[in-house]
């Protein structure tokens, strides 16, 4: 479970978070909306641990990883993240980018490798593990990412935009894996977009921020059956309210 108490950040004078208290059990996908400047990637990076709060309390599987003055390190925190401009890294093969993060001398240590190559198999991408990120397209650039963030078996998974540029066609795709790996992993994911179509077919549940806070939520029963229409005008209610 990833939870966090009343957290609050500020950047030179900017109110970014003033005051989010979120609980998201295991295996929930929650879906966080709202408009550009409220907050949402700035949560995020508290959570993976990018960024220190200046005062409130973050908890994963039920111990602190952040509070006033401590705070335990991201790769410690068991937390995937995949952001929008996927931070791939250009100089290493596919493979290698899914292995980096799982220890060092991944090369000869089948330990590393293995979880490697099946989270490449899970996003279809094993064919291609010898090559470079600019060899591959787009999509194929998203794929890699959902596996290195994958990879490690981490129970979390922070989601920033990911989709965002892709050709509809490849979104749905893509949306489509993440909804299997979810059922196979029961990764629990935190899933920031302005995409209301995203939102309703990943969502068991929706948060709205407005200004650094949580201002809204839909609950998965009011979601069910839920229109695109019917969520844009919750959107805008929210927003007005
Ligand atoms: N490193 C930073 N330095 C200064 N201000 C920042 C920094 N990061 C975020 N902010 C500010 O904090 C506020 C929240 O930013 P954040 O990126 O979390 O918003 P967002 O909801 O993710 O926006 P978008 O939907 O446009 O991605 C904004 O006013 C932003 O300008």
């Amino acid at each position: 479970m990833i939870e966090t108490r009343e957290l609050t950040k500020q950047f030179a004078g900017t109110v970014a978070l003033d005051g989010v208290t979120l609980n998201v059990p295991l295996g929930e996908t929650v879906v966080v909306l709202g408009p550009s400047g409220c907050g949402k990637t700035t949560l995020l990076r508290l959570i993976a641990g990018l960024e220190a709060p200046d005062s409130g309390e973050i908890r994963i599987n039920g111990a602190s990883v952040a509070s006033s003055g401590a705070s335990v390190d991201p790769r410690a925190r068991q937390v995937g993240m995949i952001f929008q401009d996927l931070a791939l890294w250009p100089h290493m093969r596919v493979l290698e980018n899914v292995c980096f993060g799982l220890g060092s001398g991944w090369r000869k240590r089948h330990s590393v490798v293995a979880p490697g190559l099946t989270a490449l198999r899970w996003v279809e991408l094993e064919r291609h593990k010898h090559r470079y990120p600019h060899q591959l397209s787009g999509g194929e650039r998203q794929r890699l990412a959902i596996a290195r963030a994958l990879a490690p078996g981490y129970p979390y998974l922070l989601m920033d935009e990911p989709f965002s540029s892709l050709d509809p066609l490849l979104k749905d795709e893509m949306i489509g894996l993440l909804r299997r790996l979810r059922e196979t992993l029961r990764t629990t994911i935190v899933y920031v977009t302005h995409d209301l179509d995203e939102a309703l077919t990943l969502a068991d549940r929706i948060l709205m921020m407005k200004h650094g806070r949580i201002v809204g939520e839909l609950v998965s029963a009011t979601l069910a059956g839920m229109s695109r229409e019917g969520l844009l005008e919750w959107y805008k209610g929210t927003l007005r309210s």
